[in-house]
Formats: C-alpha cells, sequence, structure tokens
C-alpha cells in the first residue's frame, strides 16, 4: 500500500519518453487565467507545432517550461527536468529562438560566435556554418546591422549549432518576408536538428506546419483542444455544400458546427467530427443536392479556433 505522499510523487514524477511534460499547470497574469490546469505530453523527437489564437497563452507556456516563470500551480517538466530547478547543463540542452532575436547589437557576428563557442561544449561547428551559409552575412558585420531574416537566421545557427535536445522556436518567422521566411526553413529542415531533437515550434504559418509538422497541438485559452498529426486534425473537419431552402436550420441545431456561409443561395457549413450522417440531417433539414468539398489545414483551423464566434451567433 502506497501513502498519499508517495502516490502524488509518483503522479508528478517526469516520464523518461516525453520531451515536455506538465500537469495541471495553471498560471495567472494579474487577475486574468492564463494556463488552466494544462496537462501536455510531447513525446521526443520530431517537429511539434503549438497553434492557438492570439493571447492562447504560448509564449507564457514557452516562459514557463524554461523556468523564466514560475506557475501558479501544477508542474511542468523539460527532458524530465523540474522547470522550476533547471541546472546550467539542462539550458545547455535546451535551444531558444524567439521572434525577438534578441543578441547584442554592439557585437560582430565573429565575436558573438565565439562566445557561444566557448560556451556550449557540444558545438557542432557544421551544423552552424550550414545554417549560416543560406546567409550573405559578413562575420566583421554587427549584430545591429543585420536585416531581421539575417537576424533570424543567425539565431537559428547559433542555437542548432548548440546540438540541443530541444529546440524550442517562439514564432521565429514572424514579421520576415517570404523570401527570409523560407531560408530560414531551409535552414531548419536540412540541419540534422531534425533527426536529433525535439522542436517545438509555434507559428501561424498553417502551410510550414502542413509541410513540417509531425504533430499539431492546439492551445485554447490555456487548455489542450488537440494533440494529433495534422492530417489527423484536417480530416476532423468537414466541409458541406447544400442546397437547403430558405434560411437552412437554426445554428444551435446544427451538429459540430463550426462556421456556416450562405454564397449565392447555397449553404456552406463547416463542421467537427461529422460523417455521414451529417447528409442525413442536412436532407431532413430539406437538402436536395448534397456534396462535401476537402478543407485545407489553414481552413480547418481557423474554423475551429474561431468556433466559438459561431457559438455566440447562436
Ligand atoms: N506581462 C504580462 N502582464 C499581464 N498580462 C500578460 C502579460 N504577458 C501576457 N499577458 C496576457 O496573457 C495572455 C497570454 O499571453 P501569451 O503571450 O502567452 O499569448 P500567446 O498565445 O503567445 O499570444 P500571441 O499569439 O499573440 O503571441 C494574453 O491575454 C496576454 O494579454
Amino acid at each position: 500500500m502506497i501513502s498519499a505522499l508517495e502516490k502524488q510523487a509518483f503522479d508528478c514524477a517526469p516520464r523518461p519518453d516525453l520531451a515536455i511534460e506538465t500537469i495541471g499547470l495553471t498560471f495567472h497574469h494579474g487577475s486574468k487565467l492564463v494556463l488552466d490546469h494544462l496537462d501536455l505530453r510531447v513525446e521526443r523527437g520530431g517537429i511539434h507545432a503549438l497553434v492557438g489564437a492570439n493571447g492562447a497563452g504560448k509564449s507564457t507556456l514557452f516562459r514557463i517550461l524554461l523556468g523564466f516563470l514560475p506557475p501558479d500551480a501544477g508542474n511542468s517538466f523539460l527532458l524530465r527536468h523540474d522547470s522550476l530547478h533547471l541546472s546550467i547543463d539542462d539550458r545547455r540542452r535546451v535551444g531558444f529562438v524567439n521572434e525577438e532575436h534578441s543578441l547584442p547589437e554592439w557585437m560582430t557576428i565573429a565575436a558573438v560566435t565565439a562566445m557561444q563557442r566557448r560556451q556550449y561544449c557540444d558545438w557542432n561547428e557544421r551544423a552552424f556554418a550550414s545554417a549560416i551559409g543560406n546567409y550573405g552575412m559578413l562575420p566583421s558585420q554587427k549584430v545591429g546591422e543585420l536585416s531581421r531574416g539575417e537576424r533570424a537566421g543567425f539565431n537559428l545557427a547559433l542555437a542548432l549549432a548548440q546540438s540541443p535536445e530541444i529546440l524550442i522556436l517562439d514564432e521565429p518567422t514572424l514579421g520576415l518576408d517570404i523570401v527570409a521566411k523560407g531560408a530560414f526553413m531551409e535552414s531548419l529542415l536540412y540541419s540534422n536538428a531534425t533527426e536529433a531533437c525535439t522542436i517545438i515550434y509555434c507559428s501561424h504559418q498553417m502551410e510550414e506546419i502542413e509541410r513540417l509538422a509531425d504533430n499539431l497541438i492546439i492551445l485554447e485559452r490555456g487548455r489542450l483542444a488537440n494533440i494529433s498529426p495534422p492530417d489527423e486534425f484536417r480530416e476532423r473537419v468537414s466541409h458541406w455544400v447544400a442546397d437547403v431552402p430558405f434560411k437552412g436550420p437554426e445554428a444551435a441545431t446544427i451538429p459540430g458546427l463550426l462556421q456556416r456561409h450562405l454564397i449565392d443561395g447555397i449553404h456552406h457549413y463547416l463542421v467537427l467530427d461529422q460523417g455521414e450522417g451529417f447528409a442525413e440531417f442536412l436532407r431532413d433539414a430539406g437538402a436536395g443536392r448534397i456534396r462535401t468539398q476537402r478543407v485545407s489545414l489553414d481552413r480547418a483551423v481557423n474554423a475551429f479556433l474561431a468556433r466559438n464566434h459561431a457559438a455566440a451567433g447562436r
């Protein structure tokens, strides 16, 4: 028989197969609940995209995981280590790139690189050279002189050279133009980081996610709303087109409704987790012709995140 104390310790013990684990993680910014008893388990390896509406709590989650913010309740573990007690060695195993790309502006690329090289004992010169090779930066250039895209690329090259076991990317391509975004993603994909480490990647760019991610994590108001391969999520959302007479059925009666539109007298419904039974529902509502269309990941995620607007309209 184990005691209540032992059971609690066992329940909070980190799992070795997980890169990230949060248990009942709760955080408030003032009176605002930002993370709401979040239970998240991210397996080691692969690319995991973290998606959510603005203010869903994604950056806050990263800050807690990295030990920059203490949670109000619950636990968070990074590579099995409690985020509140990460040692210097634990931190060396974690690469972090965010949209700010904050690096000392007055230092040259050569000087920042030399500093990082000294700091990380597992420094991988090949990974650094390969990532930085996508850009035409000169070692003598100061960080302050770099464009946003170059700064992002430099930051990524530094993080990859660390040989991290986990790489956390918080909207690293925010504000970059399409060419700079492409260069950043190429550097990431053609590094061997994708084989050797777990990448958790927060982005609003669905086409990037569709191309890169093995797993789609959706955070909604501080709670976990989905964790699955992106395709699996996309298949949960279906688009039905039907010539239902008049205004069509009341929104409140439509099963799984995410979004609906009336275009040229034809009703379009985006619904969640509905199979063939939905066609029957439309037929019962008076529909003659009914067809379904493929939904892109972008559309599926956006409709899912905006579904509360549909609910509010009911
Ligand atoms: N320092 C702060 N003080 C007060 N509230 C804050 C602070 N930082 C964040 N918040 C609030 O916490 C909530 C979550 O913020 P967070 O930055 O984690 O969201 P996010 O999901 O990363 O959003 P985005 O996609 O816009 O970057 C937001 O509602 C935000 O207004």
